[in-house]
């Protein structure tokens, strides 16, 4: 399916998207016209629930780069790659093989292999010395020279285009651009690193790169390579394909945007069939908020004389909470107790 600009009459439309929506965010990012980008975005977060960004003022060197990393670390043998197994960590960071994630049950593991990365917060930070779970050290690849630095600017390019994202729909919501300011200053965010294999030949149907899931967050900016393969549902059931598009992210609403806005703004379900006979690499940004974030229907969402559509949740909790029920080494550690 064509992607195209934000059509004017895509908005108040319900019928189900073909298309998803490309918004220029210059103006958001430097502060010369957020009002006009927040509308764009309102109005593709509750219609669609995903959007491409341009002019987001994240260097294409520097992505580049990150794209580099991450190919050279997949590249290593898989010794390696376990040396820095995601079990070794208490937190949920470090590296999982193919198999290890199922993100939909109906369908088997998923077919891809990934690096968990998150801010790298040392013993003295106080939330560590807490014993918060999901805060604390990254398990960094021994042998790549550079892999962390790269990483570290590219985590905090990320973290600033999804701090102004917020601002932007903060102000679609009707609220002032600061108001998640103080739920998202220390969030657990975490950078993928993804290598899906090829699918080739007969396709078994119960297999696929990532099983049709939502996001678990608040908002994910997603960097993909040149070889597609992300499909997003719409309300009619229909797979339209975000292909990629040079120079943009493709950015998703993830479960908490959803409860936050009352079902407002969509978190989308999407998975990825990596058919194009090439390896495929991608690396979403999962922003989520500070662990002790309530996430509770928002002023102005609830329609008078309705009762809130979720019940409130602390982010962290519920973050881990979908891990745990989705990562292999998981489930083991829980029945191991
Ligand atoms: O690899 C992609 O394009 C998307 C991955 C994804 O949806 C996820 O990891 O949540
Ligand atoms: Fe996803």
């Amino acid at each position: 399916m064509a992607v195209t600009t934000l059509a004017e009459d895509l908005v108040g439309r319900t019928v189900p998207f073909q298309e998803i929506p490309v918004i220029d965010v210059g103006a958001l990012v430097d502060g010369s016209d957020p009002q006009r980008v927040a509308e764009a975005l309102g109005r593709a977060a509750a219609s669609v629930g995903f959007l491409y960004v341009r002019n987001h003022g994240v260097p294409a060197g520097l992505r580049a780069a990150m794209m580099a990393e991450a190919e050279r670390f997949f590249a290593q043998p898989l010794e390696a790659k376990n040396a820095i197994h995601i079990r070794h960590s208490a937190i949920h960071r470090g590296y999982f093989p193919l198999f290890e994630e199922n993100t939909d049950p109906d369908l088997t593991a998923d077919l891809k292999e990934g690096l968990d990365l998150g801010r790298d917060l040392g013993s003295d930070d106080p939330e560590v010395r807490q014993g918060l779970p999901l805060h604390g050290p990254n398990q960094w690849p021994a042998d790549l020279p550079g892999f962390r630095q790269t990483t570290e600017e590219y985590f905090a390019a990320m973290r600033s285009l999804a701090e102004a994202l917020m601002r932007g729909f903060a102000l679609a919501l009707g609220l002032a651009p600061d108001f998640f300011t103080d739920k998202i200053d220390r969030p657990c965010a975490s950078l993928r690193l993804l290598h899906y294999p090829p699918q080739e030949g007969h396709i078994e149907a119960r297999t696929m790169g990532c099983g049709a899931h939502t996001d678990y967050g608040c908002l994910t900016i997603l960097a993909q390579d040149d070889n597609g393969g992300l499909q997003v549902r719409n309300s009619a059931g229909d797979w339209i394909s975000a292909p990629p598009i040079p120079g943009t992210f493709v950015i998703n609403l993830g479960d908490q945007m959803a409860r936050w806005t009352n079902g407002r703004f969509q978190a989308t379900p999407h998975r990825v069939i990596n058919t194009s006979g090439r390896e495929r690499y991608s690396m979403p940004f999962f922003f989520d908020p500070n662990w002790d974030a309530l996430i509770e229907a928002l002023p102005g969402t609830v329609p008078e004389g309705e009762a809130p559509r979720y019940a409130p949740v602390l982010a962290g909790p519920y973050l881990q909470s979908r891990f745990d029920d989705t990562f292999a080494y998981r489930k083991d550690e829980i029945a191991a107790g």
